[in-house]
């Protein structure tokens, strides 16, 4: 398991991004949402063992994650950057192959299992019909699709994932949720996932909500998605609403949105009907 305890960050001597959090990755589709500049993809970076905390640690299975040797780290944490860069001049079936290097090692080349666990991840995210395309001839959302599949061929039972959405259309972005949550229950993947559209992060198991660099909500989609909860952390620029079913979705409101006022937390909190 990762967890993350305790952790603060600061760059440089600036404020700070990342204050006290502590979090256990566990089993399962954990969406991680909050307003921009609130500390996601600095989290993730840490978690990913890329970026050291300023305070703080991170374990994986109880080993401080710097303890960790890169080539075990890289088969058991996959990270995938907000911004996926491919490398240009190579086909998709060999950056996907790329994912295999740590079980490799430096001697290579790939074997059967290499290449049968890279084609798996092609399926997997909807890719195998373009193995043989150079990757800068790619959309940004088949890109962002390969740069999964890198992911995934590492084996690797943790997950952090970036914004893996944030190229996809309606589909895709389905078509991922529907792959994480396979994998999730196939394999026992701990996935956790930056994401912007609340109604994409109430599909996940657990929500992880941060603004200010704290964790303000932390539960099942419908509880840490409560209208108070969004509201505090987002102000008053959406609306919510709600099926017959009883199903929510949070749209943008066109009114002029006013942020929450963070040094009166209790202000922009309340009732949205
Ligand atoms: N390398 C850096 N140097 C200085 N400040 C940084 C650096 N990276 C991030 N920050 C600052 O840290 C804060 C958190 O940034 P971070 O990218 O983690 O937020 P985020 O929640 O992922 O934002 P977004 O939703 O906009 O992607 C922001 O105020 C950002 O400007």
């Amino acid at each position: 398991m990762l967890s993350l305890e305790g952790i603060a960050h600061r760059y440089g001597c600036g404020t700070e991004v990342l204050r006290d959090v502590t979090l256990r990755l566990e089993p399962g589709l954990t969406a991680l949402i909050g307003p921009n500049g609130s500390g996601k993809s600095t989290l993730l970076r840490i978690a990913a063992g890329l970026l050291a905390p300023w305070r703080g640690e991170v374990r994986l299975d109880g080993r401080p994650l710097v303890r960790v040797t890169t080539w075990e780290r890289a088969r058991r944490v996959a990270y995938v950057p907000q911004q996926v860069l491919l490398p240009e001049g190579m086909e998709v079936l060999q950056v996907v192959l790329l994912g295999r290097l740590p079980h490799m090692g430096w001697l290579g080349p790939e074997s059967v299992q290499d290449r049968a666990a890279a084609w798996r991840a092609m399926e997997a995210t909807g890719v195998s019909g373009l193995a043989h395309r150079p990757v800068e001839t790619l959309s940004g959302g088949e890109r962002q699709r390969v740069a999964l599949a890198r992911a995934l061929a590492t084996g690797a039972r943790h997950l952090l994932l970036d914004e893996p959405t944030s190229h996809l259309d309606l589909h895709h972005q389905s078509a991922l949720v529907g792959t994480l949550r396979a994998l999730v229950e196939r394999s026992r993947l701990a996935v956790l996932m930056v994401v912007h559209d609340p109604n994409l992060a109430a599909l996940a198991d657990r929500v992880v909500m941060l603004a200010d660099g704290r964790v303000v909500a932390d539960g099942p989609p419908r509880r840490a998605l409560e209208p108070a909860a969004l509201r505090a952390a987002y102000g008053d620029g959406f609306v919510i609403l709600e099926g017959p079913d009883g199903r929510r979705a949070v749209v943008p409101s066109a009114a002029s949105p006013r942020l929450p006022d963070r040094r009166n937390p209790a202000a922009g909190t309340g009732s949205l009907s």
